[in-house]
């Protein structure tokens, strides 16, 4: 399936890179940093990262924001509350939750790349209330229960 999904740059945030594929077939589009001076994240500290743009999505459509995994190898640099949810109909600006997981101070510079947006399709569910679920030969196994 194709989809167009709008996007809107903030104003002041025209030197901004649009979030981009970095090569043809990648699932994420890169996110840039929109923030207006340097930020330091601290070892164990996080912080909350504009991206100058905001969305709208067509009805079941979904954006996750998930780590680079070159920052977080390098680094330390993940998404705390990974993957990111973007409602389809939230209007804000998109914002990146980063923490450093490293031991050394890491600097994000405006329009560095910093996270990924994959979209997902999301399916229309109503949940139905009952008594009693259907039986399964899992049951309520789980946590390990199969093993190591
Ligand atoms: O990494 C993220 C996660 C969320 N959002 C925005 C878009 C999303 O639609 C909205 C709400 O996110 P979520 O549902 O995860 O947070 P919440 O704590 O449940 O807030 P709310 O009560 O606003 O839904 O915040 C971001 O910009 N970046
Ligand atoms: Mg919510």
């Amino acid at each position: 399936m194709s989809y167009y999904v709008e996007i809107n740059k903030l104003a002041g945030n025209e030197d901004i890179e649009l979030p981009c594929r970095m090569s043809e077939l990648a699932s994420g589009f890169d996110l840039y940093a929109a923030v207006t001076e340097d930020v330091v994240l601290e070892p164990g500290k996080r912080g909350l990262i504009p991206t100058g743009f905001a969305l709208a999505m067509p009805a079941g459509l979904e954006a996750q924001i998930r780590p680079r995994s070159g920052l977080a190898y390098k680094h330390g640099i993940t998404c705390l509350n990974t993957p990111g949810t973007i409602d389809a109909d939230y209007r804000g600006e998109v914002k990146v939750l980063l923490i450093n997981l490293g031991e050394e101070p890491f600097t994000i510079v405006r329009n560095e790349r910093i996270a990924q947006m994959v979209f997902q399709e999301v399916p229309r569910v109503e949940l139905k209330q009952v008594e009693e679920l259907s039986e399964t030969v899992r049951g309520s196994g789980g946590f390990g229960h199969t093993g190591r």
